[in-house]
């Protein structure tokens, strides 16, 4: 009896000394691989491709050494960012990058709000020398935890926290429903066409859903490493837009395409698959409006084709703008050659102004809406252009209810280096 009574008592205690419970451990264990089944087999793995283009891939990164392309290199290079100076806890798995999808619909919405800045002015606080380290969270999804202590802001987030509201999502069909022709309606409306030679304005040219994709992936994206930040010049002064740089970034300071952001010290991220292919459509469907000129022989000689390679995104609150400038980091060769800038606009209408000249007064004037596509090469490769001014609340409803893009405007621009 005493025997029996000294062998329960020390298993109790044993039981109630033990850190973990067996069985609860063998539990954590079976969901542990049951996850990483799902990761391996399931949409997930599935829905990496379709975002980082990194199977069939044609995009590609460069190393650069003190600023010149020494080599080219296949994009699983700008997936796996452990090089970046703070991201000691990335792996290739835990990039939030390659666990989204373009073609999947997955809310970002309930990503951490204690991750964002704000508003528009605080990435100026971001210290160049503090590294962000890269933390998974349980959604799979990247995120950059501020060291203990250390100054750093996170980046910038272009929506809005909050739930959905669901009406949302009929409202979306409703307005697909009323979509002409939701792939690409090319419709002859105020500005549609050739603006001159070289430069080719296709209205209302990416449908809804694709708008819609487009600000989640780039939401997703920029608040992983080489993410949303606010770029500066040289002499100091802030742009007045937020930027991330895919495939390559350019630096405003430098004037120069480096492999590296001078937020975080991270990779540019690569540029999902589908947004390239977006491009090469609009171009095809931009010769096919220059071919109507029956004058023109080869209407690649007024409007080259490209493949991007680089795409900056750019985040401009209501406030924001961008002075006249030309683009023209570019390599020589991608110069010489025309090879178009092709900007996506998304969110709120902008007033853009171009010109051959950097004055405002003898530019002439567009206004760019959502979904409209603007590209410019050949003979206009070197204009002058720039972002006067945003024009609140013009964004369409829908687009802002199932994304809840912050007020303002997303410009992609791509270009092939
Ligand atoms: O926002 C725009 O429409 C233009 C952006 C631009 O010119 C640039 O990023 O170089
Ligand atoms: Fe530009």
């Amino acid at each position: 009896m005493v025997f029996m009574y000294r062998l329960v008592k020390a298993k109790t205690f044993r039981l109630l000394t033990s850190p973990v419970p067996v069985p609860y451990i063998s539990r954590q264990i079976c969901s542990g691989l049951l996850s990483i089944r799902k990761m391996n087999g399931g949409k997930d793995s599935a829905s990496e491709d379709s975002i980082s283009g990194r199977a069939n891939s044609t995009s590609l990164c460069r190393d650069f050494a003190g600023g010149a392309a020494i080599k080219l290199r296949p994009s699983p290079d700008c997936i796996d960012r452990r090089e970046c100076r703070g991201a000691v806890e990335t792996s290739s798995n835990s990039l939030g990058v390659r666990h989204g999808s373009f073609g999947k619909r997955r809310s970002m919405i309930d990503l951490r709000s204690e991750q964002r800045s704000g508003d528009g002015n605080s990435s100026k606080f971001r210290n160049k020398n503090i590294p962000a380290r890269v933390k998974r969270s349980k959604s799979g999804q990247s995120y950059r935890k501020p060291d203990e202590g250390a100054n750093h802001v996170a980046p910038f987030d272009i929506c809005l926290s909050g739930s959905r509201d669901s009406t949302v999502l009929k409202s979306l069909q409703e307005m697909e429903e009323n979509q002409e022709n939701v792939e690409h309606p090319i419709e002859e409306s105020g500005g549609q066409g050739v603006l001159r030679p070289g430069m080719v304005l296709l209205k209302r040219y990416i449908s809804l859903g694709d708008q819609i994709e487009m600000v989640k992936t780039c939401r997703e994206i920029g608040l992983g490493p080489g993410g949303f930040y606010r770029p500066g010049y040289k002499n100091g002064a802030k742009l007045r837009l937020q930027m991330m740089c895919l495939g390559l970034n350019w630096d405003p300071e430098t004037r120069k395409y480096e492999d590296q952001s001078p937020a975080d010290g991270c990779k540019p991220p690569c540029i999902p698959r589908k947004f390239n292919q977006l491009v090469e459509t609009a171009i095809q469907d931009a010769h096919g409006l220059l071919g109507k000129d029956c004058t023109l022989s080869n209407v690649e000689d007024m409007l080259p084709a490209m493949s991007p390679d680089i795409c900056i995104v750019n985040f401009y609150t209501t406030t924001g703008r961008l002075g006249l400038h030309q683009d023209r980091d570019e390599s020589s060769e991608s110069l010489d050659k025309g090879l178009p800038v092709v900007s996506f606009s998304v969110g709120d209408s902008a007033e853009f102004l171009y010109g051959d000249q950097r004055d405002v007064n003898k530019a002439d004037k567009v206004v760019l809406e959502s979904g409209d596509v603007l590209i410019f090469g050949g003979k206009s490769r070197h204009i002058f252009h720039g972002v006067t001014s945003v024009i609140p609340d013009s964004a369409p409803k829908a687009l802002i209810e199932e994304t809840r893009l912050r007020p303002g405007r997303l410009n992609l621009t791509f270009r092939q280096y």
